[in-house]
């Protein structure tokens, strides 16, 4: 019998679920059971070829639509996804095997507040007026044109809807391809969208792996590529977004600093290290996965740590009391364990955790070590994983000069009761989404994304309509025109 998450087909293109089975299978694969329970095709040349003409056919009518009209269909989107929350959500956690408990509150319910804020912002996408003396300039917002999302498996509702709605807003068209780990989600986006009445090759989406990814980015009718995912993956596609002058926006991944001072509520800091540690088994690019904690509230920290780590429930993740998932996929699975290993071979302490779990699906343990040092392998790189390293620390110059060592700069958390010491920590800190005690939180209204190698652009809020439009200026001359000759 067909699983109830195979969908109609592998792409859906110019308002239409498409297929083509010459294209190289992908399994989806149910983390929590290891079982496939779809299998979608990669696009074919052909395939490509009509997700990019349509999109590109469709782009310049829409544009032409006022913002209020493109809003209005946007937020009946928003609208659709709410309804449908409850199905979303058990699809989303077919898709990553994150728990139906998270996926109920943060993947459809985000990707409606994007399409619902972006819709509202639609109409209000104006230019400037600048007085001349007698002449004047005027500004236009004018949308890109041809855009290219490509995702993460992480949060595959999410992600095509925070670069969907703010392109589309913008009166741009986008082709979004997914990861192929979590191929399902954004054919629902896809489908949703059209049943809210976009017109059709506006939003496209097509399945494959990096090489797809790669025939969008360099294809010359592309304005602009927006690409959720690796660093290394990061350098790739933005340069060869370069090499064809296109507008990018690359929100990459990080091994971002969250701070404790001994002042702190501790029970405060612990929720948010756990927030910024085991949401989505700790597969979120924003963690706080250097957790420095001041030496005078270390062992109460660690102790409060251990205990609600305890309280973790593993488990079928279609259980809404399931609070913890399994990793993403086998091979995501055995990279986590083999940075755990890495751990206890450089000397650092394992205070719970630290092995797979004894039950069937790709579960790792939350894992602590504390005791962990700068230079060891934990500290140092993204391990996009449920493993939290504890660092001690005595002065506040010593922590940020710490926290700053490290080539990503996506986020940075600071959990102290003195808020003079909060503001002139963060403002030292070198990231671009930044808490003050708390961790993690992502409302579409704040722009969230990195610096150094965590990224370039930022994603939601006011700032994303920056990355999906560019500005004509227009100069107006009232009098003669003077010449040399
Ligand atoms: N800053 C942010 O907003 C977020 C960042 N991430 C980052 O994403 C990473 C995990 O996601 P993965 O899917 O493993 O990342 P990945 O870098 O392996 O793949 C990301 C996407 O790029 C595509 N791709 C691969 N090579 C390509 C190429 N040459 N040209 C065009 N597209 C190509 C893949 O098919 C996939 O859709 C982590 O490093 C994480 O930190 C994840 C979520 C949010």
């Amino acid at each position: 019998m067909t699983h109830p998450a195979q969908p109609k087909a592998s792409h859906f293109i110019n308002g239409a679920y498409v297929e083509d089975t010459a294209g190289t299978p992908i399994p989806v694969i149910y983390a929590a059971t290891g079982e496939q329970i779809a299998t979608v095709y990669a696009a074919t040349p052909a395939i490509v070829e009509q997700a990019l003409s349509t999109a590109k056919a469709a782009q310049k009518a829409w544009a032409k639509m006022t913002g209020t009209e493109r809003g209005r269909i946007l937020r009946r989107a928003a609208d659709i996804m709410r309804e449908r929350n409850h199905e979303l959500s058990v699809l989303e956690t077919y898709d990553t095997g994150k728990p139906l408990q998270e996926t109920l509150v943060a993947d459809a319910t985000s990707g409606a507040d994007a399409l619902e804020y972006f819709g509202g912002l639609a109409g209000s996408l104006t230019g400037e007026h600048i007085p001349m003396g007698e002449d004047w300039v005027y500004t236009v917002r004018e949308a890109l044109g041809l855009c290219v999302g490509i995702g993460a498996w992480n949060y595959p509702t999410q992600i095509a809807c925070w670069k969907g709605a703010p392109a589309l807003a913008c009166g741009n068209s986008m082709v979004f391809k997914p990861s192929e780990t979590t191929p399902l989600c954004a054919l629902k986006v896809a489908e949703i969208l059209h049943e809210a009445g976009l017109p059709a090759g506006l939003y496209n989406v097509i399945q494959g792996m990096g090489e797809v990814g790669a025939a969008l980015v360099t294809d010359p009718r592309v304005d602009k590529v927006s690409l959720t995912g690796s660093v290394p993956t990061g350098k790739k596609v933005y340069a060869a977004a370069a090499a064809g002058m296109k507008h990018v926006t690359m929100e990459l991944g990080g091994k971002s600093p969250l701070i404790i001072f001994d002042d702190a509520d501790v029970e405060n800091a612990v929720g948010g290290a756990i927030n910024g540690n085991f949401y989505s088994s700790g597969q979120v690019c924003s963690n706080g996965t250097r957790v420095f904690v001041q030496k005078g509230i270390k062992e109460k920290f660690l102790a409060r740590l251990a205990e609600r780590t305890g309280a973790a429930v593993l488990g079928d993740p279609q259980d809404e009391a399931t609070s913890f998932g399994p990793m993403v996929t086998e091979n995501q699975m055995n990279i986590v364990l083999g940075y755990i290993e890495k751990g206890k071979e450089e000397g650092a302490r394992l205070i719970c955790g630290g092995k797979r779990a004894d039950m069937p699906g790709f579960f790792v343990e939350p894992t602590v070590f504390a005791d962990v040092t700068d230079d060891m392998t934990i500290a140092r790189e993204e391990i996009f994983g449920p493993v939290m390293s504890v660092l001690d620390f005595d002065t506040e110059e010593e922590v940020i000069a710490r926290a700053n060592d490290t080539e990503f700069g996506l986020s940075a958390g600071v959990f102290t009761n003195d808020f003079s010491r909060a503001h002139r920590v963060i403002g030292q800190l070198e990231a671009g989404s930044c808490f003050i005690n708390s961790y993690n939180d992502a409302p579409v209204e704040a722009p969230f994304g990195g610096v150094k190698a965590s990224g370039v652009g930022r994603e939601n809020s006011k700032e994303a309509i920056k990355h999906f439009s560019q500005v004509k200026s227009v100069y107006v001359r009232m009098g003669d025109v003077e010449a040399a000759f």
